[in-house]
């Protein structure tokens, strides 16, 4: 197989492969099952809201300044003149000494300016009596205070949350254009390796990486499919992927992507495509290849579990929610943690590893718990929240220290 070729940095990866692709392909969907889409449009709200003085609570609707010094045992006085039903307007002026019951997001009469709570009162046939003061607009949602016609609600390159849904649909918008996920084919390479059901030998290792993968990303909602299993053998795994790439937008490979005799994973990819990347300063995932086929992505990811991991979260992903439209596509700091051990940082590379995040609600300081043994066990991802880095030019971490927090 020879050497590696062509090492970068995560950043240069990014800006020089996965920067190459685009978004294709959008579609129109119900805005209730567009939960987790990137959305295509960018979309204006399009009337106030609330277009009415609303109240936040049940009671009575009056004129605040005229509950000045009330309390339990000097209640002040109101003739209850009416009462507001939901959904509907109300005709009457409340006037000063005036109450008329409100229920929760019922509109505010015209007149009034505050609505005490039923608990702060006590009717006496037709008149009230206030145990509170109240100031102006307490308990009042004001007219048009949550949006305005003409502000964004969606940008075009947003992924739609609750937030977004909610605010959609208080506006009327029922369905939403949106990218279309990218499908991802999954292929599994190793001699060694065999089916996670199988009897195997004592040395041959189940296949975790694809199916731990395709559980990952079916869970983030993308069309994924765990392809074949190749052995070892250059022409059936030159073919499977040639079939892989007819059929997904990404054709992701396990294993063989380093620099032994059987490792393959270059030479295919540069047979049916263009090699970007072989190598990337990172620690682990180092031998990760980048290859593009036509307007299609192809990623060798290295077999070992915690870098086949790793990689997949550090350039698999950022990929595949630059190919959903994703303005936000490379990964972000989730937060800054403390560091509860001593960390050594391998030489020349970025240092990822794997940690556990545990709160102290009495300083409100989040600590991690790192896990940094060997890549090639399966064990330091079993409770592992996410990844700590330690940046390219530091050489370690000290216990205490703080460091960026990345989320899983
Ligand atoms: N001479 C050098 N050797 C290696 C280098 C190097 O720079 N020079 N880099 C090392 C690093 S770093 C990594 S990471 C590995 C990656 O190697 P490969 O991608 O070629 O991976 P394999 O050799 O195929 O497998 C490595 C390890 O992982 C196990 N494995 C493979 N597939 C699976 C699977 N689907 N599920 C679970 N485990 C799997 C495999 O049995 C091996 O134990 O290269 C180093 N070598
Ligand atoms: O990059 Mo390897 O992934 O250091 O273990």
């Amino acid at each position: 197989m020879g050497k590696f070729m062509n090492f970068a940095r995560r950043e240069e990866i990014y800006e020089k492969y996965i920067n190459l692709f685009k978004p294709e392909k959008n579609f129109e969907i119900p805005v209730d099952s567009a939960m987790g889409y990137v959305s295509f449009e960018k979309i204006f709200v399009r009337e106030n809201l609330p277009g009415f003085d609303k109240s936040t609570v049940d009671g009575y609707a009056l004129i605040a300044e005229d509950t000045s010094g009330a309390s339990r045992e000097f209640p002040k006085t109101f003739k209850i003149t009416g009462k507001v039903e939901m959904g509907k307007g109300y005709e009457n002026v409340v006037r000063s000494k005036e109450a008329v019951w409100v229920p929760t997001g019922g509109v505010i009469p015209s007149g009034a300016n505050a609505v005490v709570m039923v608990e702060d009162t006590m009717v006496e046939g037709e008149f009230l009596k206030v145990f509170k003061q109240l100031h102006p607009w307490e308990n009042v949602i004001k007219k048009d205070s949550g949006m305005r016609k003409g502000e964004v609600l969606v940008n075009r390159g947003e992924r739609i949350t609750f937030g977004k849904i909610d605010a959609l649909l208080a506006n009327g918008i029922t369905k939403i254009m949106v990218y279309k996920k990218p499908s991802v084919g999954i292929i599994s390479t190793g001699s060694e390796v065999v089916e996670p059901d199988a009897q195997k030998s004592f040395f041959e290792v189940r296949d975790g990486n694809t199916y731990t993968l395709k559980a990952y990303l079916k869970h983030l909602g993308y069309e994924v499919e765990r392809v074949a299993h190749v052995k070892d053998e250059y022409e059936k795994f030159l073919r499977i992927v040639k079939e892989a790439l007819e059929k997904y937008d990404v054709v992701v490979t396990s294993g063989g992507s380093s620099v032994g005799k059987k490792d393959f994973t270059r030479e295919v990819f540069s047979e049916v495509g263009e090699v970007y990347f072989h190598g990337a300063w990172i620690k682990p995932g180092k031998p990760t290849v980048f290859a593009k086929v036509g307007e299609k992505a192809l990623i060798g990811l290295p077999g070992k579990p915690v870098s086949f991991m790793v990689s997949a979260y550090l350039f698999l992903l950022p990929l595949l929610k630059r190919l959903e439209g994703d303005t936000m596509w490379k990964p972000k700091v989730c937060a800054y943690v403390v560091s509860e051990d001593s960390l050594k940082a391998a030489h020349g590379r970025e240092t990822f590893i794997p940690v556990k995040i545990f709160d102290n609600f009495e300083n409100k300081i989040l600590y991690a718990k790192p896990f940094p043994d060997e890549s090639g066990l399966v064990k330091p991802l079993l409770n592992a929240d996410g990844i700590i880095r330690i940046p390219l030019e530091k050489e370690k971490v000290e216990k205490g220290e703080v460091c960026e927090f990345y989320m899983f």
